[in-house]
């Protein structure tokens, strides 16, 4: 089988002085689902962006299938970009809409129509092919916008936050349409998001940028069982970042076990507790008068446990009550850095 790999190779970019990308080393195996996952400004659209070809790399290259594609133009790249706001043509039909980049390539009428109606059969949009745009949901004009990325045969789709402007339900079921046209098409999707649930639900290779640099990469799981660093841990969310004598480790909030006042571990205030159904969440700060931890206070020791709901039901425990914090040997990642 032909290699389609996608590479990026020192990839930098910088806006005068500012650096958005600090060089970046990644492979992106052909036909996988990789996201690229960061906080706002980390450079997930620059990097984009620059597979796309709508930006210059300052540094570095980017190679598809082999082949040097760093500094050719949009269209000769065998990618194709779906953008965050989708862009439709407004006085085009949806099925001149899909059809439109075989126009501007002087493809006859009907063998581009013809490939333009199977692509709005793909996204489930036939019955929509007259309509204009003004006519369609949120949903509906997200597989137009999908079908026409894909009528450049690209191989490699590029999405940027392609699911930001849809309701939360809609959200959680674009997620699975993305997900049945990614195994459908079997071509490369790179994604772009800030929802770590979004990237953990979907890619095959979890891609996490925080100041221009790749900070980890690698499987939803091998990312969430072993964070790097504890701006991955924070960042993935659910787990506990703990300064230990032997250093800073990461242990899961649902690992993370809590005994009366006394016992083993380290002793803690509860500070809230939020029912969540199945579990309960306990916060957990070593005063009770202590700020809430911010994402962006790297020092901030505030924790939580979750609590199966029977557990907790058993031995109820209340805000300012003290407790003894502790976990499995097993259960703490030594983090990096
Ligand atoms: N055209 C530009 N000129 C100057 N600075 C820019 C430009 N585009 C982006 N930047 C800066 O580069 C950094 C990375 O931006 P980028 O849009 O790639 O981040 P992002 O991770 O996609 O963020 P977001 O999730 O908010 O879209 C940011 O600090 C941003 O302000």
């Amino acid at each position: 089988m032909e290699r389609t790999d996608l590479e990026l190779v020192s990839l930098t970019k910088h806006y005068g002085d500012a650096v958005a990308v600090a060089g970046i080393d990644l492979k992106i195996q052909g036909g996988s689902y990789c996201c690229l996952l960061g906080p706002s400004g980390c450079g997930k659209t620059s990097t984009l962006r620059m597979v796309a070809g709508h930006e210059t790399p300052t540094q570095g290259h980017v190679v598809l299938a082999g082949r040097e594609i760093t500094h050719l133009e949009p269209v000769q790249r065998g990618t194709a970009m779906m953008f965050q706001s989708y862009a439709l043509f407004p006085h085009l039909s949806v099925l001149d809409n899909v059809a439109f980049s075989a126009r501007m390539k002087g493809v006859d009428k009907a063998t581009r129509d013809k490939r333009a109606r199977e692509l709005l059969e793909l996204v489930a949009m036939t019955p929509y092919a007259a309509r204009l745009p003004s006519a369609l949901s949120g949903g509906q004009q997200q597989r137009v916008a999908l079908a026409r990325a894909l009528m450049t045969q690209p191989r490699v789709l590029l999405l940027d936050e392609p699911l930001s402007a849809l309701d939360p339900f809609l959200r959680i079921k674009m997620r699975a349409e993305l997900q049945r046209w990614h195994r459908e098409l079997g071509m490369t999707f790179v994604h772009v998001t800030h929802s770590q649930e979004e990237a953990m639900a979907l890619a095959d290779l979890v891609v996490v940028m925080n100041q221009g640099k790749v900070e980890q990469a690698g499987t939803a799981r091998e990312v969430f069982e072993r964070p790097r660093t504890a701006f991955i841990a924070r960042f993935i969310g659910a787990h506990n970042v703990v300064d230990t004598p032997s250093g800073a480790v990461a242990v899961r909030s649902d690992r993370t076990v809590l005994a009366p006042s006394g016992g083993p571990g380290m002793a803690v205030t509860v500070k809230a507790v939020e029912y969540q159904g199945s579990h309960v969440q306990v916060h957990l700060a070593t005063r009770l008068d202590e700020q809430d931890s911010a994402d962006d206070r790297p020092d901030s020791a505030g924790w939580v446990a979750l609590v199966p709901d029977a557990q907790f039901h058993a031995a109820p425990l209340e805000p300012g009550q003290r407790v003894a914090m502790s976990w499995h040997e097993a259960d703490a990642h030594v983090l990096q850095g």
